[in-house]
């Protein structure tokens, strides 16, 4: 397998703090932080320093704990956002800038030549400062591709080290990001970074293409979280790199006290059928599967949950057959006979017609009360 040339800026403390409502305190993202840095993440967006002074607090305060991670910060194509930024000590600053006509018709209301300039007077500032630059393409999916390119190599020009191509609303599909990232790379001497928005669900998608079709950086938040539908979930990313790109060198078995954490500090549980982190994500219940999965794991699961440090479990319901009920009470230490197994089938069955969830503790009960002959 062909190994992926990618690194990942996690931007988790910036744009997936974005989310409505959400807000993290120092302490919390000073945790974050050590998260990604303990995956090996080779780039963290601490935040966007012009928002608050207690925001560029946070971004010094992870600019100190020394981490391996290369510490960005977010910043307006303006001149006191990248002193924001300079002044938290960070090693990267992103530049964005709208380009597409629809949002500098709004936002700017003048010529796209002279918006363009007086950005690149901003790079070239933020370079002279000597960080990385990463000049990013604000809404660049909806962007004369003609202008597009144009931006990137001014960029590229006045000193960005980086250029982002950015689907800020989310409208590509994984073909036209693939088309995209092809006639981008290359046109533009300097690596092409991705920041995929998940409005269509396809945030994931796009990002992993655009990492197959050449992309460098790819920009992700955990459990994805962000503004409305959110970005490429982390965990996502990395299980395709490994499992796809041929890249082993992250740390997968932090994904999941991670994805707790940023569950915790922002205040939005993980939905149970969530890839890698959902709580469902290596469970079973159904008869047919755990009764082949007890043969060979393979058949029903394609990500091993240990390549993440998890653990496969068997829930018992409605859907469960007499191989699921054998396997999990020898589990618990009750070797049952065969009329037992076709009564506690009947009664998890049962329980669980009955929106019961069939619980640990009723599991137990169910078949305490079968050894008992309470069956009878
Ligand atoms: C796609 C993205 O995720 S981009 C990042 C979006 N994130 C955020 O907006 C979160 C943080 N934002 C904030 O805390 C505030 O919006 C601040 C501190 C940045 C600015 O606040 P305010 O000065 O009150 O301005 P406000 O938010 O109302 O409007 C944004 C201004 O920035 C301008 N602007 C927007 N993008 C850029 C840019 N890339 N470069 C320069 N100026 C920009 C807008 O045109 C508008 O200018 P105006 O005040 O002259 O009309
Ligand atoms: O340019 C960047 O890195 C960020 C832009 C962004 O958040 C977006 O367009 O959604």
């Amino acid at each position: 397998m062909n190994m992926w040339n990618v690194e990942i800026c996690d931007v988790t403390l910036r744009d997936g703090e974005q989310t409505p409502g959400v807000s993290f305190t120092c302490e919390e993202k000073m945790e974050i932080a050590g998260l990604l840095d303990g995956i090996g993440l080779e780039v963290i967006e601490g935040g966007f320093p012009a928002v608050s002074s207690s925001e560029q607090e946070a971004v010094k305060a992870i600019c100190r704990m020394g981490l391996d991670a290369r510490i960005c910060a977010l910043s307006r194509a303006k001149k006191e956002d990248i002193d924001a930024a300079l002044d938290c000590g960070v090693d990267m600053v992103s530049v964005f800038l709208p380009t597409s006509d629809l949002h500098i018709r709004h936002k700017y209301a003048r010529p796209r030549d002279e918006v363009l300039m007086e950005a690149m007077a901003m790079v070239e500032y933020a370079h002279d400062h000597g960080v990385e630059v990463r000049f990013g393409a604000e809404d660049a999916s909806r962007t004369d591709p003609f202008f597009l390119l144009r931006a990137y190599r001014e960029a590229v020009s006045h000193g960005a080290d980086l250029v982002t191509f950015t689907d800020t609303v989310g409208c590509l599909m994984p073909v036209e990001i693939r088309a995209a990232v092809e006639e981008i790379i290359p046109s533009v001497s300097v690596p092409l970074c991705i920041h995929c928005h998940d409005d269509m669900g396809c945030a994931t998608a796009n990002t992993i293409t655009a990492a197959a079709s050449g992309a460098f950086q790819l920009h992700t938040t955990v459990n994805g979280i962000g503004e409305r539908a959110g970005n490429a979930a982390l965990e996502e990313v990395l299980v395709l790199l490994s499992m796809k790109g041929g890249i082993s060198r992250y740390d997968l078995s932090l994904l999941h006290k991670l994805s707790e954490t940023v569950a915790k500090a922002a205040g939005m549980p993980v939905a149970r059928n969530k890839a890698i982190v959902g709580a469902h994500a290596f469970s079973h219940e159904s008869g047919i599967h755990i009764a082949a999965i007890l043969k060979d794991p393979e058949t029903y699961e394609y990500v091993k949950p240990a390549l993440v440090g998890c653990e496969r479990t068997f829930i018992l319901g409605k859907h469960t057959g007499r191989h699921a009920v054998r396997h999990v009470a020898a589990s618990l230490g009750y070797d049952l006979a065969e009329d037992e197994i076709t009564w506690v089938l009947a009664e998890v069955k049962r329980r669980s017609e009955a929106k019961c969830a069939v619980t640990s503790e009723l599991l137990h009960e169910i078949l305490c009360a079968a050894r008992e002959g309470g069956r009878q």
